[in-house]
Formats: C-alpha cells, structure tokens, sequence
C-alpha cells in the first residue's frame, strides 16, 4: 500500500431526514446528523488516523461534519479547503420536492432515473422557484462558480465533470506529497469519485447509494488504483441498512 485516503458523506441532513431533494440547498444537519458526525470522528480516533488537510463542499452540513469530526480527533488546526466543486448534485427543479411524494407522482421509476441514473439531469432549476434567489445569490458562489460554470439541475455525469477537476489539480497533488486527507462531501459528489477510482460502468454507478456519516478508506497504489475500496468503519450490517435506506428514500411507500 502507498496513498490512504478517507472520506465521509456528511450525517443525516433536515433534509435528509424530512425526505427531501436537497441538492444546493444549505440545509443543516438534524440532531441525529450531528451525531453521526460525533460517532464519525470516535470511529477515526479509534482507528488512530491523524490528517495533515481536509476538504469540503461550500454547504454546511460538510463543513460542520468536517468540523465536528477534527474537533474528536483534536486536529482542528489542520488547514481545511472549501470548494464548490465538491457540492451535492444540483438537484435543479427537484429541490425542495419529497422524494416520496414525487414517487407517488411521477412513479418509483422516473425517480430513480433522476437520483441515480449516470447522465439524465433533473428539470432545470427555474426562476419562480422559491430556491433560485436563495441559491443563485448566496454570497458562498460570489467569486466561484462563474455565471457560465454555475449550474441550474446537474446529472451525475455533469457532477463528475466539476468534481473530477479538484480531485484531479488539487487532492492527487497531495496525495502524491504523502498527505493524509480527508474529504468531507455529500452522497453524490463522492459517488462521483468513487466512480473514478474504481472505474465503475455507467450501470454499476446506478447501484451505489451512500450511506451518511460513516467514513470509508481507499488504499491505493502509485499510479493511485486502488489496492482496497471503499472500507467503511462501521460494521458490515449496519453500513448495509444504511446503504439500502438510502436507497428506499426514492420509494412511493
Ligand atoms: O437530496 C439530495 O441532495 C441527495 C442526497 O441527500 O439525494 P439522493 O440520495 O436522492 O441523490
């Protein structure tokens, strides 16, 4: 083994919990989403990781299972990098919407096209949403994303494309410095790098949902393959529940 990394999705969101599309929408963690965070930097105190620098998404429940995770460790004066391009997905015209009403409306199928489909976006985002002012004029997105980058609904595919290049220009840098990172982001844009690193099909993407505050560690290799995938610390029937609720979210009920 080489390189080491970690990432955790953040803990369960309000969001998340009131079932939700939440995309770029900055909503907080719920109570149980803070501790899983707390749980989250127990679980990595354990097992003695120490990181030199950690990177998050611009909305709050990364930052604060960021925080909350360094506050266990006691590494809190590590530098932390935040940035656009590890935000959840647009969620676009879906934002705001519950999954399981939009299930009962559309069908359980078209709903799971738009969460987990490789490249068919949701609607755009439009004007008279109650979202658009909120998201679109946010100071957070002032400098960056430029009003071409900035998106109104995004595919995962799209995601990947504003993912890749950070991952690409600023993680693997570190990670060939001998860097201990860790990555605090969202169910989507890590799905994203996970597709890359273990160069998953288009079909085999579809299948992968993530669970929220549990963190998991890739080995990899010098040319950055990885040796092991995705170790989640947690024990396999919990990270398995975990996974499928997740990916029951999408049901009708
Ligand atoms: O609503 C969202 O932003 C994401 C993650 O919470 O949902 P999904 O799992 O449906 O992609």
């Amino acid at each position: 083994m080489v390189y080491k990394i970690v990432m955790v999705r953040h803990g369960e969101s309000a969001w998340n919990k009131e079932n939700r599309f939440c995309g770029w929408f900055d909503a907080d963690l719920s109570e149980n989403g803070v501790k899983e965070a707390h749980a989250a930097g127990k679980a990595l105190k354990e097992a003695g990781y120490h990181f030199d620098v950690a990177h998050t998404s611009a909305l709050t429940r990364a930052q604060i299972t960021l925080q909350t995770i360094l506050e266990e460790l006691g590494q809190t004066d590590i530098p932390v990098h935040k940035t656009w391009r590890l935000n959840e997905r647009h969620y676009g015209g879906l934002t705001g919407l519950n999954k399981t009403e939009t299930a009962a409306k559309h069908g359980e199928a078209q709903v799971q096209i738009w969460r987990r489909s490789f490249d068919v976006p949701p609607p755009p985002l439009e004007e008279s949403s109650e979202f658009y002012k909120i998201i679109m004029d946010d100071p957070r997105y002032a400098v960056e994303p430029s009003k071409d980058e900035f998106p109104l609904f995004e595919s995962l595919k799209l995601t990947i494309q504003r993912t890749l290049p950070y991952w690409n220009d600023v993680i693997v840098p570190q990670i060939k410095e001998g860097k201990s990172i860790l990555i605090a982001a969202h169910g989507n844009s890590l799905r994203g790098i996970v597709k890359h690193l273990d160069n998953m099909s288009e079909d085999a993407i579809m299948g992968l949902n993530l669970p929220t505050g549990i963190p998991f560690v890739y080995e990899l290799d010098e040319n950055l393959k990885p040796i092991t995938s995705m170790q989640f610390l947690g024990d396999e029937e919990t990270v398995r529940k975990a996974m499928e609720a997740v990916a029951n979210q999408g049901k009708a009920k």
